[in-house]
């Protein structure tokens, strides 16, 4: 059915009251809005087109064509719908908007089912809405539509009459009106605050998982979990101002808006001569008068005329009619009151910096979301800002589950070990910028695990455990997770970390640990193994607690090496194996695995210096072989 079908996502609008922002590029749930429409629109039609006037390359990045409204200057739905109809290569266009994520997955079939039942030419989405009194009132949802690509005679008629309104080209068209009784699913964002409250809006992690083709907890994909744990986290909303060096590592709440332009004059780059180039002969020497000298940060009157140059050092403004700079080097001859400049020894225009091209005043300079580093710090000093807005930092609180487990200074009894997997995770948790809770080594005990759980719940947006997530583990630990909350226990298709549990709890009003504050947090429960735990920790916990942050999320960084050896490696799941990477004299890298890959064996962490990433489809590898490794550098 669906091929007979194709989709036109319309993201051309102005995105007026979002403060004209590219609205369907606004962050939304671990992606964009436009991505999550693309996500629910993509299964119902045979292909889909982005009609969009700008920002065309992020639309692209979608994976999906991207069509300009060929009418200039309207930027309406409607230019956009005429452009795709006169394109289509279907007999039918259905379109939808890309400020609703929440559209029904059943929308094309119900609108097509209709068309074809009343023979109609275009079928539209309508709800029952209440009106102040309380009464029915039909709502129709016009963006909402499917239509016969013979639409676009009468689109085009009315187009030319200066005609604008979603609703108002029909005409003599046969219009099915087709009833959907989630009018939620219709509901479109368009202000900020509108996506703020979306973006609260919360789906259970049964929902986000159910999104995911082919999901179940015994066998869940690496790539699938990162996913689904980024689409189920969310961003802390709290933020505070702090001066500007205390923004190092912090997560920049809104944009740094260039308040000047930097350089904010013309200026030149070299100490030497300033005059006007065009003047220049390019077949013999020109002389030129000094006429005086201008220094940086000494404002000058000096107007050198045709004929004449000023003497100027670095960073000095460049006086009115000189756009070119000699090198004093260059010159070739100089004398009290002359320079000569050789033929084809500047050209026009050289070694002048150009107001502005360091960054334009009303410009973005950082953007939202930016892990402030040492040279932003200094891009927003030579902007003459003092203070920045940041996300507040994320609480984590953690700790160790196991009766074998002793806190150092405790004596090791037989069949204990001391917990290393506290120090591990607060070195990393600290790296990572947030405020850190450390709730000690907790008993294989219900009650105990309990208490713990809803301690931390209290104070922290995410709880961090490891241990007793196996197979193997009590099944007490599941039974308070989901009395607590909604916790996933997955076997992910990896090696080291295998089990692992993650969702949300709260600290619930029905337990004797009410404190009635309603706080929850999301839990890694991560495995007991101490390679485990951090393998686990930078490939999922650490993604989501970055996106908690507020953090823009960057893809991991992996660079290429040949493999020194043969490396053992079952397809079917992701393999991270512990490597030394090493620089050849000639600038091949080359790796080699540490050893022993069990994944208790924490020494062989200490003596790596990167991760092996060897993918699912990935059988043995060859000495020789390329693979791909995550640098412990920038990570750690
Ligand atoms: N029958 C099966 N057994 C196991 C499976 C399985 O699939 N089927 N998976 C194995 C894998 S993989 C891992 S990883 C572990 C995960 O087990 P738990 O998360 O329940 O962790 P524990 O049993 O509590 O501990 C495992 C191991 O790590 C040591 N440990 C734990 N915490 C610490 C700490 N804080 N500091 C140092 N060492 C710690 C603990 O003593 C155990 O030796 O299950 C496998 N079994
Ligand atoms: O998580 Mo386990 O071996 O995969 O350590
Ligand atoms: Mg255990």
């Amino acid at each position: 059915m669906t091929d007979t079908i194709s989709g036109l996502l319309l993201a051309g609008g102005r995105g007026t009251r979002m403060g004209g922002v590219d609205k369907g590029l606004q962050p939304f749930r671990g992606g964009t809005l436009a991505g999550h429409v693309l996500q629910r629109f993509t299964p119902q039609v045979a292909h889909v087109t982005i009609s969009a006037n700008r920002s065309t390359a992020h639309y692209a990045a979608l994976g999906v064509p991207v069509l300009a409204d060929e009418l200039a200057g309207y930027e309406g739905p409607l230019a956009g719908l005429q452009t795709a109809l006169r394109h289509a290569d279907t007999p039918l266009l259905a379109t939808v908007p890309c400020d609703s994520p929440f559209l029904p997955d059943d929308l094309v079939a119900k609108l097509h089912a209709a068309l074809l039942a009343q023979d109609a030419d275009i079928a539209i989405a309508v709800t029952l809405e209440a009106d102040a009194t309380g009464a029915a009132r039909k709502q129709s949802h016009p963006v909402f539509a499917l239509m016969k690509r013979a639409v676009l005679p009468q689109l085009e008629s009315y187009l030319a009459e200066g005609g604008r309104r979603m609703d108002g080209w029909h005409g003599a068209l046969k219009v099915a009106e087709v009833l959907f009784t989630d009018a939620g699913a219709f509901r479109n964002i368009n202000t900020p605050d509108e996506l703020r409250d979306a973006e609260g809006t919360r789906a259970t992690l049964r929902q986000v998982a159910a999104a995911h083709a082919g999901y179940d907890p015994h066998a869940v994909p690496v790539r699938q979990a990162r996913q689904i744990i980024s689409d189920f986290v969310q961003p802390v909303r709290g933020t505070e101002k702090v001066a500007l060096r205390a923004a190092l590592g912090r997560v920049l709440a809104g944009d740094i808006v260039s308040p000047i332009s930097v350089p904010a004059h013309d200026n030149s780059a070299m100490d030497g001569f300033a005059f006007g180039g065009a003047q220049l002969s390019t077949e013999h020497p020109t002389t030129l008068r000094v006429i005086g000298t201008v220094y940086a940060g000494r404002p000058s009157a000096l107007q050198p005329a045709a004929g004449e140059a000023v003497r100027i050092m670095t960073g000095a403004v460049m006086p009115a009619g000189c756009d070119t700079v000699l090198a004093q080097e260059h010159a070739a001859g100089i004398t009290e009151d002359s320079v000569t400049v050789a033929p084809r020894s500047v050209r026009a225009g050289d070694n002048r910096r150009l107001a502005g091209e360091d960054l334009m005043a009303g410009r973005a300079a950082l953007a939202a979301g930016r892990i402030v580093r040492p040279a932003d710090l200094g891009l927003i000093a030579s902007l003459g800002i003092a203070e920045v807005a940041v996300r507040r930092r994320l609480r984590v609180a953690f700790f160790s589950t196991g009766d074998e487990l002793r806190s150092i200074g405790e004596p090791l009894g037989q069949g204990s070990v001391y917990d290393s997997n506290r120090y591990t995770l607060f070195g990393m948790l600290t790296r990572l910028g947030c405020e850190i809770v450390d709730m000690g080594i907790v008993r294989d005990d219900p009650a105990a695990l309990e208490a713990a759980l809803c301690d931390a719940c209290e104070s922290a947006d995410a709880i961090i455990t490891s241990g007793g997530v196996s197979a193997g583990a009590a099944d007490y630990t599941r039974d308070i997770m989901a009395r607590l909350g909604e916790v996933a226990f997955w076997t992910i298709g990896m090696r080291p970390g295998r089990p692992m549990a993650f969702g949300r709890i709260g600290a619930r009003s029905d337990t004797q640990h009410d404190t009635g504050s309603g706080r929850e947090a999301f839990l890694f429960g991560l495995p007991g193994n101490p390679v485990a735990v951090m393998v686990s920790f930078y490939f999922f916990a650490r993604p989501a607690l970055l996106r908690m942050m507020g953090a823009s999320v960057p893809d991991d960084l992996l660079v290429q090496a040949r493999a020194a050896g043969a490396i053992r490696k079952r397809p079917g799941r992701t393999e991270f194996q512990r490597g030394i990477l090493e620089v050849a004299p000639d600038g091949s890298r080359t790796v080699r695995i540490t050893g022993a890959q069990g994944s208790g064996i924490l020494r062989s962490m200490t003596k790596a210096n990167c991760i092996v990433v060897l993918p699912d489809e990935q059988g043995n590898v060859a000495a020789g072989d390329t693979v791909e490794v995550l640098l412990f550098e920038g990570l750690v």
